[in-house]
């Protein structure tokens, strides 16, 4: 069982021993990982030389909870490019601690792993966006981290900037991809805020989070980014909007989970072409080594 509450859980020797039992069981040596959001899993369906362990197998680290997340480390490739994706990821909600939902980014790192893309589902606050929309997220407002919910509580060298934590170049060069596939016209950058779930919000509070200026609200992601950072990885982050946000007191819409699967699998193919590009161009654009 794992510990829960807010303080620092894994050591790094857990770190290191997971790495080690990876390492010495697969050939793949990834320099991009990929965390899927709900439903999003299909993303990792089209890798080749793919090598698959199940969470449950790996030692120390957590299990999936959530339907829409599978639960996998899948291994592969993008044309030549060697990846890990994660099929699957953890949630505050599950009753994970943040230290153990940011588990699998320190694993990453102690891999090689230069770069994480970063995707989940989010509820849409900015009243332009449509159900379906990409919105690459070009900041966020960690709203668990205002009340003491912090990964790196206990952990590593204090004070880390995050006013750059979404690269700039990689934005951009995700921007150019999605033009020259014609997507541009459901493609945009936003804020994504993190509230802890497990409830969808209120009319009220979504109000609120949206005169603080985020695009978007989801219950994850955050967390990931700001280890990923600390660590010194380059971060992308890909929100699909999945549903609306109510901030009028007369919709009748509610939101539930299967929408938001329902959703993400629909637009999941759109999303992985985004993807894939980006990850098959990684070689030759200078942004992704030098941002
Ligand atoms: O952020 P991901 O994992 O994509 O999942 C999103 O979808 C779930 C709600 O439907 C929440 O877990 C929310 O965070
Ligand atoms: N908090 C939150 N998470 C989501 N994930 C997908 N949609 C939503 C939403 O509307 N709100």
């Amino acid at each position: 069982m794992h510990s829960k509450g807010n303080a620092c859980c894994c050591s790094f020797d857990e770190c290191k021993l997971t790495t080690e039992w990876l390492m010495s069981r697969t050939r793949h040596k990834p320099k991009i990982a990929v965390v899927c959001g709900s439903g999003l899993g299909l993303l990792a369906d089209n890798i080749s030389n793919k090598q698959v362990f199940r969470y449950e197998d790996i030692p120390n680290f957590p299990v999936s909870t959530v339907p829409g997340h599978e639960g996998h480390l899948v291994f592969g490739h993008v044309r030549d490019k060697s990846c890990v994706f994660m099929q699957g990821r953890f949630h505050l909600y599950e009753g994970y601690s943040l230290c153990r939902v940011t588990f699998p980014v320190r694993i990453f790192k102690l891999m090689g792993v230069e770069t994480i893309i970063v995707t989940n589902a989010s509820g849409g606050l900015c009243q332009d966006f449509k159900v379906g929309d990409i919105m690459i997220i070009k900041d966020h407002i960690n709203l668990p981290g205002f009340a003491g919910q912090h990964p790196l509580c206990g952990f590593g060298i204090r004070f880390p900037c995050m006013s750059d934590a979404y690269s700039k170049d990689l934005r951009k060069l995700t921007l150019d991809i999605s033009s020259e596939l014609g997507y541009s016209n459901f493609v945009r950058e936003g804020v994504y805020c993190m509230v802890s779930g497990p409830n969808f919000e209120t009319i009220a509070e979504a109000r609120m989070l949206h005169i603080l200026g985020s695009d978007s609200v989801g219950m994850s992601t955050v967390p990931e980014v700001t280890v990923a950072k600390h660590c010194g990885l380059r971060v992308l982050g890909l929100s699909l909007i999945t549903n609306k946000v109510s901030l009028d007191y007369s919709r009748e819409e509610k939101v539930n989970h299967e929408e938001v699967l329902h959703i993400s699998k629909m637009r999941a193919e759109m999303l992985q072409k985004v993807l894939y590009t980006f990850i098959t161009r990684s070689h030759q654009e200078e942004a992704i080594n030098s941002s």
